[in-house]
């Protein structure tokens, strides 16, 4: 399949307090192919975090105050728009979370799918994590949301490593808040008969723990998630049964996916 040439890729990475990882995650971003551009936006930390990004050579915006993941992926997308070079087409995105250190590199195998036309949004499936305190439960409900709404069954619906588009990024805007913001992404793109992948990347990260911040986190990832499916339940139409399941049939692991909307495009 074709890819343009002159595509080019920016990294963006939300961070909130990451000084001791940023530096190693955003020399790793750098390696990825067609990365010209990596962008920090530092949410609101009260550690050196802007600091080292900068020292480390990205590109570096600050919220004043916390704002939540989301918002920070906002601003730095926003960014990225206006580093965008004229006469070239828009860059591709590339999040990532700012713990992934060296691993980071692992993302390259996001950016061919979206290069090559073959997925919109590309989204890393991460091995099982030393340390992870987690039962699933928050990973299952947005599952169980992803494919009441699509049909799809990700494997890893939270997972933040995400490429794509612009195209694919502007109809999932504007993000749905803090951590209901992958569960909400997918879905939009998926409605907006876009095409979606899950890929396997070899990342490390630091994983939520079993103690009570590990508890809390979840707690909030949750309530995210929620917001995120109920505003989606209340402020769009649904998808006829008959098309989520005909594609649902047709889905394949680690194949692409995409809703068979036959033609029809639906609301937002
Ligand atoms: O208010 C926040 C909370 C988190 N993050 C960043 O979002 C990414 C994902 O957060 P974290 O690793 O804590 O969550 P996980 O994905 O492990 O659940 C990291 O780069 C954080 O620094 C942020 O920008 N603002
Ligand atoms: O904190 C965790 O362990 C889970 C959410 O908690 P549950 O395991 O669903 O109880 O979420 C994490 O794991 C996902 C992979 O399964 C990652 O993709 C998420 O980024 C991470 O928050």
């Amino acid at each position: 399949m074709s890819s343009d040439p002159t595509r080019r890729v920016a990294v963006v990475i939300p961070a909130k307090n990451e000084a001791e990882t940023i530096a190693t995650t955003i020399r790793a971003a750098r390696a990825i192919q067609r990365v010209d551009l990596v962008i920090v936006v530092d949410d609101g930390s009260d550690d050196e975090t802007q600091h080292v990004a900068r020292n480390a050579g990205a590109a570096v915006v600050r919220h004043a105050v916390n704002r939540g993941k989301a918002s920070a992926m906002e601003t730095g997308a926003a960014v990225v728009a206006m580093r965008d070079i004229d006469n070239r087409p828009p860059r591709h995105l590339l999040f990532l979370d700012a713990d992934l250190g060296e691993s980071a590199v692992e993302c390259n195998e996001l950016v061919t799918p979206v290069l090559e036309g073959r997925a919109d949004l590309a989204i890393a499936a991460l091995p099982p994590q030393a340390g992870a305190g987690g039962r699933g439960f928050v990973v299952g409900a947005a599952r169980k949301a992803i494919e009441k709404f699509t049909g799809w069954q990700p494997l890893q619906p939270l997972s933040g490593q995400r490429c794509l588009s612009r195209e694919a990024y502007e109809v999932a805007t504007p993000l749905s808040r803090g951590w209901g913001v992958e569960t909400g992404m997918t879905i939009d793109v998926l409605r907006a008969g876009l095409t979606v992948i899950e890929v396997p990347c070899d990342l490390t990260h630091r994983a939520t723990g079993n103690d009570l911040a590990g508890q809390l986190h979840r707690a909030g990832q949750y309530r995210d998630v929620m917001l995120a499916v109920t505003q989606r339940r209340v402020r769009t139409r649904a998808i006829p049964g008959e098309i989520i399941a005909q594609s649902a049939a047709m889905q394949r692991p680690g194949e692409p996916y995409r809703l068979n909307l036959r033609g029809a495009s639906l609301p937002k």
